[in-house]
């Protein structure tokens, strides 16, 4: 940290971002040695491959090209040999006109009233990227206003308690759901979106699904079965990934139906800067390769499991849930992309919540317990700011200060020596010392608004590929989540017919016996 230069040479700045990486545990040859990694895992070619519509993700023979959900009207990005940019438009001009109808009234619920809320009901990719993002801008100034007198919710569980808590207080007749599954098939999505269908239909009758409810989704011919009128369905593509679909109409239908979808549309523009920075810029300036270099560094090389996404502004609260599923399903994975064991650990555990909270929490861990390499996200510019009269600092400076302080308390420490100046007490000096040497890197956005959150997604979708074109995995797939819900099949089958004829338990082991035989027993669960 003493050595200047190294510290220039690990700032880079594009669009308004600054990065700082000077407190990784790299030195300038280190970084030397990660590009040279780059080019052996033939970084450039994947890259390449991603955007030109090549099937990388080869274990469901489909491309990745959720860069082209954000790419100027003009672009050319081509999957099997078509032009998916004007696709792409159509489907964002559909969903710009139907949320303009819904926000000015001219579309209106069953009973003639205008539909001023809405619940988004989806899980996984069809939930956590939009909620993180309008988590992110709805205390932005020009969202809050274009958001006036309307609600965005967000049913993700199957747990009839989140049913009650999305449903407390609206009222179906100014209610809008919208179905998000890009399968249509997820069990969790179906059932809650046939639960609201019920209580939708039951106040106002079985016509009233046409006014009350619409679609994102791939598969329009199940959309069409479960009752919702094909006009009213908004399509994307299996070229999207799940995790990667927040910039279809997943993300983009919502969130246009809250802050109107010029809003919407500057969140798409700052993502694809990213995706065009990403594409371009040599790797040695290149804001997703150089974190994904670092992120393989820490977790192959160093051999530190985690990463923690430390946003200093509470309006990022979700970003580290939304990364979880970004990162961890894209790289978590036991054989490279030919199917081999991989001799090394893939992805890493993400986890974060937002500065000054987590500092009274888990940072002890990170402090004096393991290592675990910090991403610190500080924003110049609050979106709502306060100066309270007599105050040393404004609220922002406040929880700014902690932004520019922890990651130089990782990184010195605190020694024995200087504790023992202090005239700390003997036996209390290993208990306060810090080893120090602890690795984070510091991101800081001009402002948190819709243009700097689809930069800041752009930026860790990338990286995360980075990672996985590095490890040499598909990070597109997600077997790894099929298991559990085909053992869950088995449990519903039983579960019905133990309910409704009585039948015994078969075909668990013993302790599975046990937990359903216990549930059967004491559960006040209404008899079908
Ligand atoms: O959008 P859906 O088809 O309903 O899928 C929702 C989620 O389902 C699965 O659990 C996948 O692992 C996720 O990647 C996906 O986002």
């Amino acid at each position: 940290m003493s050595d200047a230069n190294r510290c220039q040479s690990m700032m880079m700045e594009f669009d308004g971002l600054l990065l700082d990486y000077s407190r990784q545990r790299a030195t300038v040859e280190t970084m030397d040695k990660l590009l040279n990694l780059a080019k052996a895992a033939q970084l450039t070619e994947k890259i390449s491959r991603m955007f030109s519509g090549d099937h990388i993700n080869s274990t469901e023979n489909r491309s990745v090209l959720h860069a082209a959900l954000r790419a100027p009207k003009d672009a050319v990005i081509k999957a099997d040999g078509k032009n998916v940019v004007p696709e792409v438009w159509n489907v964002l001009d559909k969903i710009k006109d139907f949320s303009e109808k819904i926000r000015s009234g001219s579309w209106v619920g069953a009973t003639g009233k205008p539909l001023k809320d809405v619940v988004a009901v989806g899980i996984g990719g069809s939930f956590l990227g939009p909620l993180f993002v309008h988590t992110a801008i709805q205390t932005d100034p020009e969202a809050l206003e274009s958001a006036k007198g309307r609600q965005l919710r967000f049913l993700a569980n199957i747990d009839p308690v989140d049913v009650a808590r999305n449903i407390n207080g609206l009222n179906p007749e100014t209610t809008l759901v919208v179905v998000v599954s890009k399968t249509f098939t997820t069990a969790e999505t179906m059932l809650n979106a046939r639960t609201l269908r019920e209580w939708i239909t039951t106040a106002l009758g079985a016509s009233a699904v046409a006014k009350h409810m619409v679609a994102v989704s791939t598969n329009l011919a199940l959309v069409e079965k479960f009752g919702i009128d094909p006009n009213n369905a908004f399509a994307f593509w299996d070229w999207v990934g799940g995790r990667y679909s927040v910039c279809s109409a997943v993300g983009v239908l919502p969130l246009s139906l809250q802050y109107g979808f010029s809003v919407v549309e500057k969140f798409l523009k700052g993502a694809s800067s990213i995706d065009q920075h990403f594409q371009s810029t040599p790797f040695e300036k290149n804001i997703p390769v150089l974190l994904g270099l670092l992120s393989v560094w820490n977790v192959s090389f160093l051999g530190y499991p985690a990463r923690a996404i430390l946003p200093y502004s509470q309006a990022l609260e979700k970003f580290a849930p939304h990364i979880q599923q970004v990162s961890m399903e894209s790289n978590g994975k036991g054989v490279s992309i030919d199917g081999l064991p991989l001799p090394y650990e893939t992805g890493e555990i993400d986890f974060g919540e937002p500065g000054t909270n987590g500092q009274h929490s888990f940072y002890q861990l990170i402090h004096q317990g393991r290592v675990i390499p910090c991403d610190f996200i500080g924003i110049v510019k609050s979106q709502q700011p306060v100066y309270l009269k007599g105050e040393v600092v404004s609220n922002h400076d406040e929880l700014m200060s902690n932004f520019f302080a922890q990651p130089d308390a990782l990184a010195y420490g605190k020694t024995p020596e200087q504790l023992q100046k202090e005239n700390v007490s003997e036996n209390l000096i290993p208990h306060k010392t810090f080893s120090g040497n602890r690795p984070s890197l510091s991101l800081l956005l001009p402002e948190l608004t819709a243009y700097s959150v689809g930069q800041l997604l752009a930026i860790y979708e990338h990286r995360v590929a980075v990672q996985g074109f590095v490890w040499g995995i598909n990070s597109f797939d997600q077997w790894g989540v099929e298991l559990g819900k085909v053992l869950a099949t088995q449990v519903r089958k039983q579960l019905h017919s133990s309910r409704t004829q009585g039948t015994a338990l078969e075909g668990f082991n013993y302790s599975t016996t046990t937990l359903l035989k216990r549930y059967l027993e004491t559960s006040s669960e209404p008899q079908i």
